[in-house]
Order: structure tokens, then sequence, then C-alpha cells
């Protein structure tokens, strides 16, 4: 069942800058996503039309079956949680749990609701001991997981995360796909901006190609992965188990990930 279908959306900014060049996107309730692309070619654009933050110039975007024109940010923020790329544009509270409390209860948690989902927050994303701290004084990393915790306790049906492992180490990664996880077995809708194609490749049902803002490819990662011409469009590297298989003259090669390739090169072994 479709959550999101976006159709011919064009924007422009004041600026003239035109962004957005006719996007057509339909998404599935409960699909992982990965949306890549270069600098510039319109991820965050397209992903700040989701819960209103942008308003299509031209084009149609229906969330959960309502036209998302016209609607404010806090009415759409009950179906679209986004986590800023940069935590400073989302962060206010005075502490770590008051600025994760915020959305729940805004969205009319009642007070058993917004505590459990505050307290799931903070422990899925490894923040129960700075609970009580002041977000600026946690470290950068530890910033963005707040943002993603506030956003996670809103319990919405569709999570956008705008580049949600940059500056982050790995046990936060592993953290981070743990999450990811949880929220899929939930049927919870994960749509995530990334420039880690590893990352993309691992975790996500569906890869986006975006250029000059425009949808250039949409599938599989093994079969968005697997066409060079438009990763060179999108200026992205494939997976490095692909660029491995390439090295290793394989033919054919579909493995975008770990477990993938080893099969790949097992079962190119027993062929001789
Ligand atoms: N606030 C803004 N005002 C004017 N132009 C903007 C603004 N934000 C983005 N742009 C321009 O719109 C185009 C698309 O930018 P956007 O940030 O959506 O791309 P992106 O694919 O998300 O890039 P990145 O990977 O760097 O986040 C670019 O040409 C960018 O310079």
């Amino acid at each position: 069942m479709t959550i999101i279908d976006i159709q011919d959306l064009h924007f422009r900014y004041p600026s003239g800058v035109s962004a957005l060049n006719g996007v057509d996107l339909e998404i599935a309730r409960g699909e992982r996503v990965a949306v890549i692309g270069q600098n510039g070619a319109g991820k965050t654009t397209l992903a700040r039309h989701l819960n209103g933050i942008y308003q299509p110039g031209r084009g149609r975007i229906t969330i959960a079956g309502e036209d998302a024109a016209g609607k404010s940010i806090a009415r759409l923020a009950a179906k679209v949680g986004y986590v800023f790329q940069n935590p400073s544009e989302q962060l206010f509270a005075k502490t770590v749990r008051a600025d994760v409390e915020f959305g729940p209860r805004n969205l009319g948690a009642d007070e058993a609701q917004a505590v459990r989902l505050t307290e799931w927050a903070l422990e899925v994303t490894g923040l129960t001991e700075q609970a009580d701290h002041h977000p600026y004084h946690l470290s950068p990393a530890e910033r963005k997981r707040v943002a993603l915790a506030s956003v996670l306790a809103m319990d919405t049906p569709v999570i956008v995360l705008d580049e949600p492992t940059t500056g982050q180490d790995h046990d936060a990664v592993r953290r981070i796909v743990e999450i990811i996880a949880e929220l899929h077995g939930r049927g919870t809708t994960v749509i995530a901006i990334s420039h880690d194609m590893d990352f993309c490749a691992e975790h996500f049902d569906r890869v986006v190609a975006m250029a000059q803002g425009r949808v250039i490819a949409d599938g599989t990662p093994a079969q968005v992965f697997g066409r060079p011409d438009k990763l060179a469009e999108a200026a992205v590297e494939p997976p490095q188990t692909m660029r491995l298989a390439t090295e290793l003259g394989w033919d054919g090669a579909t493995a975008t990930t770990v477990p993938e390739f080893l099969d790949e090169l097992r079962a190119r072994r027993a062929a001789g």
C-alpha cells in the first residue's frame, strides 16, 4: 500500500535555483528507501517536502492518502518525522529528555505514552545516561543522536533520516542500523539520504538515485548499483563489494553486500 506518492514535483528556491525538476516517486508502507546522489542533486529539498517545510512549486504530494499541499508542518509531523542532518536546526530544549519528550506531547500523547516513547527513544539511541544534560554540552555526534531520539519518540509512520551516519563512530552506526531494523519490524517506512553507499546497499530494500532535481534510477540496490552509467550521472561510487568485483574482472556481478559477495565468490569458485 502506497504511503507516499509524489507526482511531477517541481521546486525553485527564491534565489532562482531550480532544485526539483519533475520528481515522480511512489513509496510503499514499510519500505526502506535510500536516496543517493551528489551534493546539490535535490535530495534534501525533496525530503523537506515530505513534512511540509517546503510546499510544491508544481506537482502533488500525497502522504497516507492526504494531499500535503497547504498542510502545516505541525499537521504533517504526525505522519512524517524528519531528522535534520544538522541537529542544531532541530534541538531547542534545556535537557535531552525535554527535547525528546516535546514531540510525543505535542502530538497529543498522554502522560504514560509520552514517558514510554521518550524512555524507549533515549534507550535505543544510547542516551539514557545523558537524559538530564543540556544538548549543547554533548558532542556533535551525541547531539545528532538526540535529534534522532526526538523524532523516534513521535512514533510516526514515516521517518526521514538526512545523512544519519555522518560523523558517527562505528558503534553509533551499528546502533542506527539496529534502529532501522526495529523500525522496519514495526512497519515504519524509513527513508534515508546518504552518501555512504555501503550503508545504503546493506540496510535498504530500495535505492533512488537523483541528479539535477530528478530521479534517474530506482530499484533494488543490485539494480541501481549495477548501472555504471546511472552512477556516473549521479556522481556516486558503487559499494565496495561491487568495486572489488569489477577489479576482479567478474562479469555481471550483483553482490552489493559482504555476505552476497562471499556467496558469489563461493559460487564462482565452485563453477571453476
Ligand atoms: N536554502 C536554499 N536556498 C537556495 N538554494 C538552495 C537552498 N538549499 C539548497 N539549495 C540549492 O538547491 C539545489 C539542491 O540542493 P539540496 O540541498 O536539495 O541537494 P542535496 O542533494 O540534498 O545535496 P547535499 O548532498 O549537499 O545535501 C542545490 O543547487 C542547492 O545549492
